[in-house]
């Protein structure tokens, strides 16, 4: 049975875009500060699978607490000031805004305050992601690195209890992808809870407590990755994955 202390708990998830079941029957639990990866072929269903928790889509079964609360009727701004937080596979910056202005439209709306008393906040995200000598600069100006941490320190800015990460260390040279995984890592032992889909195996193993696979819409497997990594389904999935990808 699962515990009624987990930071997030789904139950039943299933969503289908008419004949196609893209979630199906999904469960799990996690428990507060712990990280989840989850792994899976293209089109698995993983992005989707964050829209149901985030409330970006409703699920057409099932159930999800957040802190042992049931938000399931919620909608996603409700969920954000609640807590739940994420960052986008394609980094979605205000480019027109400056590196300040985008964290702190973030801060603002997530919790619903004036943008002054946002300003500690943005500040603070920007420091914590490294950013900080960079607060002037327009958002569309960043290279990809600093993308990257903008999305974070935009994702930070809200104050999350729980972090989605979608896909956050493609395209990333070894060296920046170094200074990626310090930044998670940093957030992780700041007490969040994250969740995060990655095809860039080396790097979530680095962080993350237990491994989920989901492979057309279905939990196949769940457990500590090492474990998980060993197993034949993962093997499976994963023969043909580009060695780019999988190399520790
Ligand atoms: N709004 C939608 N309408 C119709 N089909 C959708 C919609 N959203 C997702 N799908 C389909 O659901 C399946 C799962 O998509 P999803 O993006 O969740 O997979 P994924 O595991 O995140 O894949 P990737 O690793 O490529 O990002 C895909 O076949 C996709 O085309």
């Amino acid at each position: 049975m699962m515990q009624s202390t987990a930071a997030i708990e789904a139950t039943g998830l299933s969503k289908s875009y008419g004949a196609l079941a893209v979630t199906r029957d999904v469960s799990f639990a996690l428990e507060p500060g712990c990280a989840l990866g989850i792994i899976g072929p293209n089109g698995a269903g993983k992005t989707t699978l964050f829209n149901l928790l985030t409330g970006a889509v409703r699920p057409d079964a099932g159930s999800i607490r957040f802190a042992g609360k049931d938000i399931s009727p919620t909608d996603a701004r409700a969920r954000c000031r609640m807590g739940i937080s994420r960052s986008f596979q394609v980094p979605q910056p205000f480019s027109g805004l400056t590196v300040f202005e985008n964290a702190l439209v973030a801060a603002t709306f997530a919790q619903g305050i004036s943008e002054q008393a946002a300003r500690p906040q943005a500040e603070d995200a920007l420091r914590r992601t490294g950013l900080w000598p960079k607060t002037a600069k327009k958002a569309g100006e960043l290279g990809l690195l600093d993308r990257k941490r903008l999305e974070l320190a935009r994702a930070i800015a809200t104050a999350p209890k729980l972090l989605l990460l979608d896909e956050i260390a493609g395209g990333l040279t070894d060296a920046e992808c170094v200074e990626l995984i310090q930044l998670i890592r940093s957030i992780k032992e700041s007490g969040v809870t994250i969740i995060w889909i990655e095809h860039v195996l080396h790097a979530l193993l680095s962080i993350v407590d237990r491994v989920m696979v989901l492979d057309f819409g279905q939990k196949i497997a769940e457990g500590e990755p090492r474990d998980i990594m060993q197993s034949p389904e993962v093997a499976a999935i994963y023969l043909g994955l580009d060695g780019e990808n999988t190399h520790a």
